[in-house]
């Protein structure tokens, strides 16, 4: 595989492509080099494994696909839209439309149900409530949260509000989805329940998925898998049972 970001061309039919992506914070003098000439790309339906030690970048290479953070160089490019050329506004709307981002603790709003945590985001984004309510009702079908709808977060187990956690991501139908360390706070049957979710809604919605995990057990169940080592990541392969 090439490695060089000059030589490297951003394949726009793909959802999620990073060329030759590099990220340096300062750190007093000098600076940390957190992803060190990254190059990635993942096809729709597609559920990348990421696997690494702690602090060889992985939550930096979702940070900078989820155009949380700007890179030092090279491209992210999502959905044919490379995010360096945006302003600030434009890569939020960037980020509204197109990706969808679940976190390792599902921070949901206490006071409010299942259904409307999925509601909630669209009203904000002065969305109709009525097709959201909808929408988020199929989702939470999909998400085995049928009858789970009208639940508030302390009544739900910590799986059924990753579920939702799910379910709310998928709310803006994005076209990429970044995932964090989904199963960090899971039981083994829950998070096993929650990797298969995640590649089942990759499939069915057609998104380019990329998780973070340290449960290397469940990574047979993705489609491939790629190690992250001091900001280098390797190319990606099949990740087998
Ligand atoms: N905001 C920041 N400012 C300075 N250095 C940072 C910042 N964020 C991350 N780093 C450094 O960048 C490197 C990569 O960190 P990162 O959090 O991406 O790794 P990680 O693989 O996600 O680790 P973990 O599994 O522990 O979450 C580390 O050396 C870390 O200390």
């Amino acid at each position: 595989m090439n490695n060089s970001a000059n030589t490297l061309m951003p394949d726009r039919t793909m959802p999620l492509q990073l060329v030759g992506l590099t990220l340096e914070y300062p750190d007093g003098d000098g600076v940390i080099r957190a992803l060190d000439n990254v190059n990635l790309g993942v096809e729709a339906g597609q559920i990348l494994s990421l696997i690494g030690t702690s602090g060889s970048g992985k939550s930096s290479l979702l940070a900078a696909a989820a155009t949380l953070v700007r890179p030092t160089r090279g491209l992210v490019v999502i959905d044919g839209t490379t995010a360096n050329d945006l302003n600030n506004k434009q890569l939020a709307a960037l980020r509204r439309e197109k990706v969808g981002i679940i976190f390792q603790q599902p921070n949901l709003l206490a006071s409010l149900t299942a259904i409307e945590q999925l509601v909630i985001g669209e009203h904000l984004r002065g969305k109709p409530v009525k097709a959201a309510r909808v929408r988020a009702a199929d989702l939470l079908e999909v998400v085995g949260l049928g009858d789970g709808a009208n639940k508030r977060p302390h009544q739900l187990s910590g799986g059924q509000r990753q579920r939702v956690n799910i379910a709310r991501a998928l709310m803006g139908s994005p076209k990429v989805l970044l995932v964090d360390e989904p199963t960090a706070a899971l039981d083994h049957e829950r998070s096993e329940s929650i990797v298969r979710l995640l590649c089942e809604v990759t499939r069915e919605f057609s998104v380019a998925t990329v998780m973070v995990t340290h449960d290397t057990e469940f990574v047979p169940l993705t489609d491939a898998v790629a190690v992250m080592r001091d900001g280098v990541l390797t190319a990606p392969v099949p990740a087998t049972a």
